[in-house]
Order: structure tokens, then sequence, then C-alpha cells
């Protein structure tokens, strides 16, 4: 990912260059302000009802990197991601994760939309990601394999608390002062390469191996910032319903879950300023994983 013959150099006074240019021009900056990102936060995905084309290419995923002040703290946001399905290899699907790293960066939150496989759950159910599943990961597609960089991280890092206790215990907290409780759920996350969405045999099998959700993303960002020592939280709307039964005739389409993004959009965007104003609540981790703690 990183260049690979100035790997000794120290990270500070390195360029970091992705491998294509193409790749970097895939954000645009909107807003660059001058003052350092001092610890926050990216929030990605569709559901935070941004619709639009670019070299991002996915449709609801605008390709824009904004940067700003919310209730006085630094933020970052991807507005979009790049995806496995789209042809990205995971190292470099996963690059922006580092890059906020060395910018500062102590909190990512990441929100996706997902298909619903838990049956309790409806269309438009915020689910707090408490774990998640990595279906590509176990076929050898993972953004950790090859060399490990330890000025980022350790060779095997644990994954079993990737989504931080406290800070799913805050979002809960807030989205029942906000009144929301009856849409938001808590659950695991599955990770599918995609593109396509599952056949109905997929579904029963990812449900009966533990998952309430399923996607095409999310899982190689989230194990990347973790293993740099990123507090995350988690967001997953439930766009649709997964079929798990041969009678039923809905048929799921990413149109569909572009307009229930929207729909949710306005609330999420609520939970997500009450908890960037209160996260200072929850405490910065001091993970010993991870080198660089501040921002170069
Ligand atoms: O996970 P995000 O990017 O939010 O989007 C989800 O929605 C798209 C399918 O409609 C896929 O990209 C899937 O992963
Ligand atoms: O049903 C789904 N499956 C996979 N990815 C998805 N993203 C939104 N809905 C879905």
């Amino acid at each position: 990912m990183l260049v690979q013959e100035k790997r000794n150099r120290p990270l500070q006074n390195r360029a970091i260059i992705p491998a294509e240019p193409h790749y970097a021009a895939g954000f645009r900056a909107k807003h660059i302000s001058s003052a350092k990102i001092q610890g926050y936060i990216y929030i990605s995905s569709h559901s935070l009802g941004s619709v639009g084309l670019s070299l991002c290419q996915i449709p609801g995923h605008e390709g824009c990197l904004v940067f700003g002040q919310i209730k006085g703290k630094s933020c970052v946001f991807m507005q979009g991601r790049f995806h496995l399905y789209e042809g990205y290899s995971l190292c470099k699907v996963t690059f922006p994760m580092r890059i906020f790293k060395l910018m500062g960066v102590e909190t990512i939150v990441v929100t996706n939309a997902s298909g619903g496989l838990c049956q309790d759950f409806k269309v438009g159910d915020i689910m707090v990601i408490k774990d998640h599943i990595n279906l590509p990961g176990f076929a050898g597609q993972h953004p950790l394999c090859g060399p490990n960089d330890e000025r980022f991280g350790i060779r095997f890092p644990c994954m079993s608390d990737a989504y931080s206790k406290d800070l799913r215990k805050l979002v809960l907290d807030i989205t029942a002062e906000l009144g929301y409780s009856n849409f938001v759920r808590e659950g695991v996350y599955c990770m599918v390469s995609g593109p396509n969405f599952e056949t109905i045999a997929e579904a029963r099998m990812l449900h009966i191996l533990g998952s309430d959700s399923v996607g095409m993303s999310t899982v190689p960002e989230v194990t990347v910032a973790k293993h740099c020592g990123l507090r995350v939280l988690g967001l997953s709307l439930i766009t649709n319903k997964v079929s798990l039964d041969y009678s039923r005739e809905e048929k799921v389409n990413h149109e569909e879950v572009l307009q229930i993004s929207k729909m949710r959009a306005e609330m999420l965007q609520n939970v997500l300023l009450t908890f960037i104003a209160r996260s200072h609540q929850v405490e910065t981790i001091n993970n010993s994983n991870c080198i660089y703690s501040n921002a170069v």
C-alpha cells in the first residue's frame, strides 16, 4: 500500500502515495480547513443521503472528502466509499483509514446500508453493529494480508472488540433520548463481496451462521481501523429484508436501498450530530497496538 522502497523511513517524513493516481483523485476535497484534524470521524454511506456519481462509481456514493467543524470538533467525512466489487483491492478500499490515522483521527464512525436477515428487523431500522463476520476474509480476501507494517499495528490483531462497547452504549443512550428506540437494534453484520444480492440459500446460510444483516462493505475498513488503534462505531441502516423463503416474491434492488437511505437520512444525521457533540464522554482508548497516536 505504501510505497515499497521507502519502507524504512519514519512515517512522518514520508509521502504516502497510492499506487494509482486515479484512486487518489477518487475523492475531491470539498472544504479544506487549515486546522489540523484533531481527533474525529469518518462517515461513509449513502445512508446520509448524498446522491451523485463520480470516480466513486456507485450511485449514492458521491466521492467527496468533506472537512469541517461540528460542535467545535474537527471532522473529516468521506461521502461514499470504495468497494471490493468495484475492482479495487482491499488495500485500496482501506487506504483512507491509514491516512486518517496519520491525520490524527481517533474515532471512526462507519455507516452502511444492509439487508436484514434477522426476522425481527424491519426496513428502516438502524442496527448498531456489535460484531461482524468477515466472509471474504475466510477466503483470503483480507486487507491485512501481505507484509505487516508494524508502525500501524501488530501482525495478529485481536478483533473480538472491534466495535467499541462504550461508543455503542453512548449511541444507544442517544437514540433512546431522541425517541428512536423503536427502530434501533444491535446486531452482527456480515460482509459478502457482492455485487449480486444473495440467493435464498446463501441468505439462509448467513442467517444460520449468526448474521443479523448482510452488506458488501465496512468490514475491511473496520479491520484496518482497529489494527491501527482507532476506535470504531458502526451503524447499519436496514434498507431491505433479505428473503429466506422461496415462496416470497419481493426482489431487492439498489434503488430501494437508496430510497430507504434517504428516508432515514435526517434521523441518522440527528444521531450522529449528538454523538459527535457527546463522544468526549467516552475516554480515548490508549491502544498499545498503535505507534502513532497523534497527528503528524
Ligand atoms: O455498504 P454500502 O456501501 O453502504 O452499500 C450497500 O448498498 C449497495 C447495494 O445496494 C452495496 O454497496 C452495499 O454494500
Ligand atoms: O440485501 C443486501 N445484501 C447485500 N448488500 C446489501 N446492501 C443493502 N442491502 C443488501
